[in-house]
């Protein structure tokens, strides 16, 4: 389907705009099912809370409609939303008077190995560490070259996402998606303020964790708290949940948790 720059079909930005100058932006990934886009309030209110950060000042009803046209017509597969700070020329001074610039992109469904969800996947230990910046912690920014790199640590096949520490060595995140431990019957996930990205789905598995009645922390996670735990999943928009089986040395079973959220979030994403 053609992406859309501004509301109109269109198929490139103009050289000057700051997104792909500066990382000058922010982005949405949202999957979409019968032309309906899923957790659509969460994305948009993590994307508010974005542009109230970065001083984006973009018109929130305006972007709601667009999305959900946009959606309607792309039926099912993934929507990415961008936004940029509009164009400058050069240097990094904000020009007030440039609107900000919305992208619309549609793909078809993702396609990752069932067996992901089913049997669970193996995380490659990333050597790249998370650099600490509350500015910007939990934010999905276009400034992702942690993850870029980290990405490129591993080709093969045996491994469907990595770990990321960070700079501290404590345990964040996966490359593109949250991790979340299993210990005594609740919940942990790791506190994003120093680093990381707050995922909608993470927000998701933390609301229905509160309808079952699971204790849940989010603090800082250690490794040796992961080794621990008695089960791990890592989640994200898109896929939903992935059952995590191991990392390294250390090595996790699929538990009862684990499978009934999953349960929760596949109903969700139609999956
Ligand atoms: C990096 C993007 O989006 C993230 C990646 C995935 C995915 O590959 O499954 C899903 C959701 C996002 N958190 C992107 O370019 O869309
Ligand atoms: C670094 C990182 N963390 C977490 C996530 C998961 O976010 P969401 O649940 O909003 O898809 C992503 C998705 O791109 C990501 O890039």
């Amino acid at each position: 389907m053609h992406s859309w720059v501004d509301g109109q079909p269109a198929g490139s930005v103009p050289l000057k705009d700051r997104g792909l100058a500066y990382g000058d932006g922010l982005f949405e990934t949202i999957a979409v099912r019968a032309g309906q886009p899923v957790l659509l309030d969460r994305h948009l209110q993590r994307l508010d809370e974005g542009c109230r950060r970065l001083a984006l000042v973009a018109d929130q009803s305006m972007i709601r409609s667009e999305v959900l046209a946009y959606a309607a017509a792309l039926g099912d597969g993934v929507l990415k939303l961008i936004l940029t700070r509009g164009d400058s020329l050069r240097g990094y001074g904000i020009n007030p008077g440039a609107p900000v610039r919305r992208i619309l992109q549609g793909s078809p469904p993702a396609s990752y190995p069932p067996a992901h969800g089913l049997e669970g996947v193996r995380l490659f230990p990333c050597a790249t560490r998370l650099a600490e910046q509350p500015l910007l912690a939990g934010l999905k920014h276009l400034n992702r070259l942690e993850q870029v790199i980290a990405r490129a640590e591993w080709q093969d096949a045996e491994h469907a996402e990595g770990l990321m520490l960070d700079m501290s060595g404590r345990v964040i995140e996966g490359v593109f998606s949250n991790l979340f431990l299993v210990c005594d019957g609740g919940l942990l996930t790791a506190d994003l303020n120093r680093c990381g990205v707050a995922g909608v789905m993470r927000a998701e598995v933390l609301a229905q964790a509160q309808v079952l009645g699971l204790p849940v922390t989010v603090a800082d996670i250690s490794l040796e708290q992961l080794r621990q735990a008695d089960e791990v999943f890592v989640c994200n928009s898109v896929y939903g949940i992935w059952p995590v089986r191991g990392c390294a040395a250390m090595s996790w079973s699929v538990g009862p948790l684990t499978r009934k959220l999953q349960g929760i979030v596949r109903a969700l994403l139609d999956i």
